[in-house]
């Protein structure tokens, strides 16, 4: 069977458990207790749903209760920060030159507050254009560029090097290759942005003194799967960060996706929310930064700077001793929960809704999916649907920010830098997600793998942001949820265009045309009676409606009512009633809240309900025949489900947007050896294959549809880089060989074509510093990641590349291999770390082989005297390039100790031995050997 090749899968006992536990304000709110009874064999598979959920009074029980306390307490802050507030812009202002200090000691309230009405008014954000002496000759250079290397083809396409015309050939197909790939990296980088946000007239516009926050809410899920690999600490203090974030508590609520069904991740959650009781309010109170216990706690800064509260020290050590505990704890957990109970897991919450204060806090949900044999379960992206549609039902927040277990945030103001560009009334609707950059702790201060990205997320990222938006990377992006229903943006004015799905537009009308667009929802819904049921809800309710655009306001109760009793009229209500369950699945609820364009919860469900529905939708048969992972939400084929999901996105026409604020908005883990760091590659590369050979393949999909075509290029580009290995390995082994061989794949350049090469190296220099210039991205990481270019093209891309062909050939499934977390503060043992896998074997036999072609060239050479050092330099020029860029990789397979297992070595020096001599032998090499021979004698003649 397909899914027992999923490690995750066949490792946890419990796989068919699914269990979901909802407490609301807090895993401690909702006094709950789960009940889980376990099925222990495959025969009673059927009963599985035997557990129980007992919410022991109401879910919701703090709104009524505690509402009252702390909207008092609320409002003092509110009065305090407005106040603060109003100094601050006046100050800047004042800066500014447009506030005169005049003598009558400033300005009445009343111009206070005219002051500050403008400015809410003014936008949320600004495009911060590159300045145009920093930009325009990056745009000069890459024309040049481009030029130039069109004669450089010119003259290598015809002059061939007639002894050595196979080398030639190759070296001729693979510069052709880097050519094509160079301008789909190149181009999409043509006007790259940046943007600049103002939290405080985010503020200003929906934080209003004495009116209730109209900020929007979000919804945060995380995912996790391997409690071994990914430490339940680690997400502990990522979900702390989540609940302390700088945003309104009860417009938060914290989803974590468990695809392990491990009771020790529920257990830790639940000790989390009782530490959160404590550190929520601590983080608030005193402005930490970031709000992760343990980062918090290992930075390594002056804590007490800026600090004026005598508390604070105090306050911090007494927190500091709390985490500590609480670590030991969670180890605790991790101890016990490596004895699997045969029998199951009972797990008894108990009470509490507030923290310490007293004050709310935000909702933390654990999911669980149920899992079984038999069922794909599309790995993160089947996780993630499985959260959207749990949230719709639990609290249907308009927004959804998602967050890999390791990642937490390191900005908690992150979600208002979002909410900037996603609140904006001009283009906010017609964004389909923010996508913050990803950053990283822990990684060795050389950056040796070029873990940081950072050539990707500050220049090419950029890039797109100036076209049609950046791509989704997975983790650290808040989407609009009406986007992940796979609905089109918003038409502006014109008549909504019909967004096609495959061939050119000719094939759109045999298609049928597009499944997804806004007439075509506007069309279900009169056609499920909703309309009906609005417009009658409106008059029983006797005032006009005031949400504008969105779905209609209606009770599940009417929906259920509404359907129930249908007569003839009405039966093409029912016929579109299944329309929207071969979409969405059969679920009322569901159903109803996709229609809240502004989320929210339908008036009069009552929880207990909607935990029953909640469960109901992750159920392992929920997405048959429906459009999830086809259409809608995280799109499956793919193990790298992120470039696909938001290329869907771009595809329907949305618009997404790049946020990298000062300070990072969010912080992960990364692998820092060298066989993690290629395994993760070789993930990515492998589902970019997969995108490749689907039917999502930027190459033909979607024409005649809104996707921009320099967006496109960068699609391409993304999803045909592994490719471009086969290229490289070629490109890298030609150097050994022509030294070994003593041919060139260049023939003797003459004055017109040596100035074309020089040209091109130059411009190639020019293009790159130009950009380092306008990205600020330093020499180093640009050129560490020019090296793991190579390493990783030459070794994971390439095995990609099979692995891809083999899944479509022989339906051998991928696999996603989740990458380690470690939590211990171990500095860089990792980095030395050594693990032995079949992708090192390609860099060392090119390694091995260059530094023999280059003792051979330069032992020739010393033979052959003065006269053959000329042709000998572009050689070896070209053998050190190789060396040089796997220089890293080289580096990393000694390890620390200065040892590599026996296994690679022995395979390299076997096959670069066999190279050489195969060359050796088929070559006329060991005639020109005369030569040297005769010299040997030591006698000039
Ligand atoms: O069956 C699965 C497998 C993975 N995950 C989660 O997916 C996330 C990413 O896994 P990780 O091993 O950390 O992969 P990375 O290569 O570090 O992640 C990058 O690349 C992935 C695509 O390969 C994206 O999904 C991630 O968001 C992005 O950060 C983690 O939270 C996992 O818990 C699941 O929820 N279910
Ligand atoms: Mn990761």
């Amino acid at each position: 069977m397909r899914m027992g090749r999923c490690s995750w899968l066949a490792t946890s006992v419990d796989f068919r458990f699914v269990g979901l536990a909802t407490t609301t304000r807090g895993v401690k709110a909702a006094s709950l207790a789960l009940n889980a009874t376990l099925p222990t064999s495959i025969a009673k598979e059927e009963k599985f749903s035997e557990y129980k959920i007992h919410i022991n009074g109401d879910a919701n029980p703090s709104v009524a209760g505690s509402g009252k306390y702390f909207e008092g307490e609320k409002e003092e802050f509110k009065n305090e920060e407005w106040k603060e507030r109003m100094e601050t812009w006046k100050t800047r202002q004042e800066k500014r030159g447009l506030v005169t200090k005049s003598g009558d000691g400033g300005h009445d309230k009343d111009d206070d507050d005219d002051f500050l009405i403008a400015e809410a008014r003014q936008p949320l954000w600004r495009k911060v254009p590159i300045p145009s002496r920093l930009i325009n000759p990056y745009r000069i250079v890459i024309v040049v560029r481009f030029i130039i290397l069109c004669f450089f083809f010119h003259f290598r396409i015809l002059t061939p090097a007639y002894d050595a015309y196979p080398l030639w050939v190759i070296s001729v197909i693979c510069e052709i290759w880097f050519g094509l790939s160079w301008i789909l990296d190149q181009f999409p980088k043509w006007c790259p942005i940046n943007r600049e946000t103002y939290l405080d007239r985010l503020s200003l516009r929906f934080e209003r003194e004495g009116e209730p926050d109209r900020l929007s809410p979000v919804d945060f899920f995380v995912s996790t799967v391997d409690p071994l690999k990914e430490p339940p600490i680690i997400t502990a203090n990522t979900v702390l960060s989540i609940l302390s974030v700088d945003y309104p508590t009860e417009k938060v609520s914290c989803y974590v996706s468990d695809d392990g069904a491990s009771m020790l991740l529920f257990d830790t959650l639940s000790e989390t929310s009782e530490f959160a009781r404590r550190w929520v309010p601590f983080c608030k109170k005193y402005n930490a930064e970031p709000r992760a216990p343990e980062f918090y706690f290992s930075e390594k800064i002056d804590y007490l700077k800026d600090k004026v509260q005598p508390t604070f020290v105090k306050d911090r050590r007494a927190m500091k001793r709390e985490y500590e505990e609480f670590k030991v704890r969670i180890n605790a957990l991790v101890a016990k929960a490596q004895k699997k109970p045969e029998e199951g897991w009972v797990y008894l919450g108990s009470e509490g809704a507030l923290d310490i204060e007293g004050k709310e806090l935000p909702k933390l949900v654990y999911v669980s999916r149920e899992k079984r044999p038999g069922y794909l379960h599309h790995k993160k992206a089947g996780a993630m649907n499985a959260l959207v549609r749990v949230s719709a039902v639990l609290t249907n927040a308009p927004f959804i920010l998602n967050l890999d277990c390791d990642h937490y945030l390191n900005n908690s103001k992150a979600v208002r830098e979002a909410m900037c560009f996603l609140m904006d009334p001009q283009v906010g609707k017609k964004l389909c997600y923010v996508q913050f950059p990803q950053r990283f702790d822990g990684i060795d201060r050389h950056d040796r793998y070029a873990n940081r990205n950072v050539v990707f997320f500050d220049i090419n990222m950029k890039g797109l942001d100036g076209i049609q938006g950046p791509v989704y990377v997975g983790t650290g992006c808040v989407f609009n949820r009406q986007a992940l229903y796979g609905y089109d943006p918003p038409a502006s004015e014109k008549r909504p265009k019909m967004t096609c799905d495959c061939w050119p537009n000719w094939c759109c009308c045999c298609c049928g045309g597009s499944r997804k667009s806004k007439a075509k929802k506007k069309g279900l819904k009169s056609l499920l009676g909703l309309g009906g049921l609005y417009s009658k809800k409106k008059k029983m309710m006797g005032k006009q409606y005031t949400r504008k655009s969105s779905g209609p306001a209606f009770d599940l109760e009417e929906i259920e009512e509404g359907l129930e009793g249908y007569d003839e009229l009405e039966k093409s209500s029912l016929m579109s009633q299944k329309n929207f369950e071969k979409r969405f699945g059969m679920s009322p609820v569901f159903v109803a809240s996709t229609l809240k364009e502004d989320g929210g919860l339908p008036e009069g469900t009552n929880s207990t309900s909607l935990v029953k529905e909640a469960i109901h939708v992750i159920s392992c048969g929920y997405e048959e025949k429906t459009e999830w992972g086809k259409e809608i939400g995280w799109i499956y084929g793919s193990i790298t489900e992120d470039i696909l999901t938001g290329f869907k996105m771009h595809c329907r026409g949305w618009r997404s947007v790049y946020c990298s604020p000062k300070r990072p908005a969010f912080k992960g883990s990364a692998p820092i050896n060298l066989s993690d760091r290629l395994h993760q590659v070789l993930r990515w590369a492998l589902g970019s294959v997969e995108i490749f050979l689907s039917r999502h393949c930027p190459l033909w999909y979607a024409y005649g549809g809104k996707l921009k075509w320099l967006e496109r290029l960068a699609y391409i580009n993304t999803i045909v880089y592994p490719f471009t290995s086969i290229a490289l390995l070629a490109y890298c082994t030609l150097p050994a060989v022509c030294l070994l061989t003593g041919k060139f794949i260049v023939p003797t350049l003459n004055n017109l074509a040596s100035i074309w090469f020089i040209a091109l190296f130059l411009s190639i220099i020019a293009t790159g510093i130009l950009e380092l210039r306008w990205s600020g991205v330093s020499i180093e990481d640009w050129w560490r990641n020019e090296q793991f270019w190579v390493i990783g093209g030459v070794s994971a891309h390439l095995f990609a590349v099979f692995q891809g062909l083999l899944k479509v050939l022989a339906g051998v499934d991928t696999n996603f291999t989740v990458t380690s977390k470690t939590a211990d503060d171990n500095e860089f043992g990792e980095l030395y770390l050594f693990k032995w896998t079949t992708l090192l074997i390609p860099p060392t036999t090119l390694i091995i082989l260059n530094m023999v072609g280059v003792v051979a060239g330069v032992s020739e050479a010393i033979n052959n005297g003065y006269g053959s050092w000329g042709p000998l330099f572009g050689k070896l020029f070209f053998a050190f390039w190789v060396i040089v860029h796997l220089y890293p990789f080289l580096k990393g397979l000694m390890g620390r100790q200065n040892r590599t297992p026996t296994i690679v070595v022995l395979w390299s020096i076997l096959l670069a031995s066999i190279f050489s001599l195969v060359w050796v032998r088929i070559d006329p090499f060991l005639p020109k050997q005369t030569g040297p021979i005769l010299k040997q004698c030591g006698v000039e003649c």
